[in-house]
C-alpha cells in the first residue's frame, strides 16, 4: 500500500475529492496521511480506518516520507513546496489540482477517459508529476473527445458560461448574497401584481449599480449580470482562461507539436458549480449528424448525448440538472448555416467533479494499478 499524503483536503475541491474517494473505497487501497497548513496535530478525518493526526503541510521532512502526494491546496502552495521537495531529493508521485505545473515539460495533464495512453506512457517513462486540467478544458474534452479520437476536428471556438465555484467558496457565497439582496430590494413591489414591471426593473438596475449591492469578492455584479473576463489578461488579448483551452487541450491529447486551434471567450455567469460551453466546431469533413452522435456517445462512459429537442434540452442540458452529477451531457447538435462541416454543440459539466477532483482520484488508481 502506497503511503499517500493528502494536502488541501479541507478545501472545496479537496472536500469533493474526499467524498469521491470515500464513495469509491479508494482509502482501502492506500495508507493515507493527512496534512494541513493550519491544523497540525489535530485528529485526521474519518475515512473508515485509523489515520495519524494531521501533519504540517509545510514540513518538507514529513512530506518526504510519502510515496504519493495529492494536493488540492492551490497554486501558491505548489509553487512554494513542490520545488523545495524535489530539491530535497524527493522522488515520489505528485498529483495536483493547481495549474502551476500543468505546462511543464516533465508533467502530464490527466484526464484518463481521454488520454489514458498518454498517462500510461508517462508512467512507463518515469514521469512523476500529474496535474488535473483546467475545468473548462477537461469538461469540453469529456463532452467531445470522440471527435478528436476520430481526428475530425479542424478547430473549435468555445464560448463559456462558467460557474461561481471556479473562483472559490467565498465567491459562491457572495453570489447567493447578491441574489438575495436583489429580491429583498424589490420584494414588496414584486409581491404586488399591479406594479409595472418597468418600475421593478428600474429599481433593480439602480440597486445593482448602488453601493448597497455586495461586490467585495467579485468586484462587480454577477447576479442579475455577467462578467466577460476570467483570470489575468495576456498580451495576446486573451484572458489566461481562454489561453488554456488550446494549450492544455493539445497537451492532454498528446499533440502539442501539431496543435488544433481552440479559442473563444470565457464568461462568468451566476451558476453555482456547473460550467457550460457553447461550441462552434469546424469539422475537417462533412459527417452526418447521426454518425456524430454515435461517435460522441461511444467515447467514454460519462458523456450523454441529448437529442436536439426543446423539452429534453431544457430539462437535461442545464447546470440545475447536472450539478453534483458525474455525467457530462452534450446536445444542441446541429449543422450551422455556414456549411455542413460546421457543427454546433452545447455541453454542461460539474466543475468540481470532472472539472477538478475526479481526474485526480482516478490518476491515483491508475498509479496503484500500474
Ligand atoms: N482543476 C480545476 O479546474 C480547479 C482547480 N482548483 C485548484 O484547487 C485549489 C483549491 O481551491 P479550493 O478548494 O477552492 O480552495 P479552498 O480555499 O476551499 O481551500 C484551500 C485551503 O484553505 C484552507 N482553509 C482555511 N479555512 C478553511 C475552512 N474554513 N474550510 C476549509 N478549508 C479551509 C485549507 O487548508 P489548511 O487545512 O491547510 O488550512 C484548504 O485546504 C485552487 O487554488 C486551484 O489551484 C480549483 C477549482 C477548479
Ligand atoms: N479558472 C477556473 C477555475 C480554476 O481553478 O482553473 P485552473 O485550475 O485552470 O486555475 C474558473 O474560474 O472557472
Amino acid at each position: 500500500m502506497k503511503r499517500t499524503g493528502l494536502v488541501g483536503w479541507r478545501g472545496m475541491v479537496g472536500s469533493v475529492l474526499m467524498q469521491r474517494m470515500r464513495e469509491e473505497n479508494d482509502f482501502d487501497q492506500i495508507e493515507p496521511v493527512f496534512f494541513s497548513t493550519s491544523q497540525t496535530g489535530q485528529p485526521g478525518p474519518d475515512v473508515g480506518k485509523d489515520v495519524p493526526s494531521l501533519k504540517d503541510a509545510n514540513d518538507i521532512d514529513e512530506l518526504k516520507q510519502m510515496e504519493v502526494i495529492i494536493s488540492c491546496q492551490g497554486g501558491d502552495y505548489t509553487e512554494k513546496v513542490y520545488p523545495a521537495l524535489r530539491k530535497a531529493g524527493w522522488d515520489g508521485y505528485w498529483i495536483d489540482a493547481a495549474s502551476t505545473l500543468r505546462m511543464k515539460d516533465d508533467s502530464i495533464i490527466v484526464l484518463d477517459p481521454v488520454n489514458k495512453d498518454v498517462i500510461e506512457a508517462g508512467l512507463d517513462k518515469g514521469i512523476k508529476t500529474y496535474v488535473g486540467g483546467n475545468c473548462t478544458v477537461s469538461l469540453m474534452l469529456m463532452a467531445v473527445g470522440g471527435l478528436f479520437d476520430q481526428d475530425l476536428v479542424e478547430w473549435i471556438s468555445p464560448m463559456t458560461y462558467q460557474a461561481a465555484s471556479g473562483s472559490g467558496a467565498q465567491h459562491m457565497r457572495e453570489l447567493i448574497r447578491q441574489m438575495g439582496a436583489i429580491n429583498e430590494s424589490v420584494k414588496d413591489l414584486n409581491a404586488d401584481p399591479a406594479t409595472a414591471i418597468l418600475d421593478i426593473d428600474r429599481q433593480v438596475a439602480e440597486f445593482i449599480r448602488s453601493k448597497e449591492y455586495p461586490v467585495d469578492q467579485w468586484g462587480v455584479p454577477l447576479a442579475g449580470s455577467l462578467i466577460p473576463w476570467i483570470d489575468k489578461p495576456l498580451d495576446s488579448g486573451q484572458t489566461k482562461e481562454e489561453w488554456k483551452a488550446e494549450v492544455e487541450s493539445n497537451k492532454i491529447l498528446g499533440r502539442s507539436d501539431k496543435p488544433i486551434p481552440i479559442d473563444g471567450i470565457c464568461v462568468r455567469i451566476g451558476a453555482m458549480r456547473c460550467h457550460s460551453q457553447a461550441l462552434t466546431i469546424k469539422l475537417n469533413k462533412d459527417v452526418p449528424l447521426d454518425e456524430i452522435s454515435d461517435i460522441l456517445a461511444r467515447a467514454n462512459d460519462w458523456v450523454k448525448v441529448i437529442p436536439n429537442d426543446k423539452e429534453v434540452s431544457m430539462a437535461e442540458l442545464s447546470p440545475a440538472s447536472v450539478t453534483g452529477k458525474m455525467h457530462v451531457p452534450v446536445g444542441r447538435l446541429r449543422k450551422l448555416s455556414m456549411g455542413n462541416d460546421y457543427l454546433s454543440a452545447f455541453t454542461v459539466g460539474d466543475q468540481l467533479l470532472w472539472g477538478a477532483a475526479e481526474p485526480l482520484r482516478r490518476m491515483l488508481r491508475i498509479l496503484l494499478d500500474h
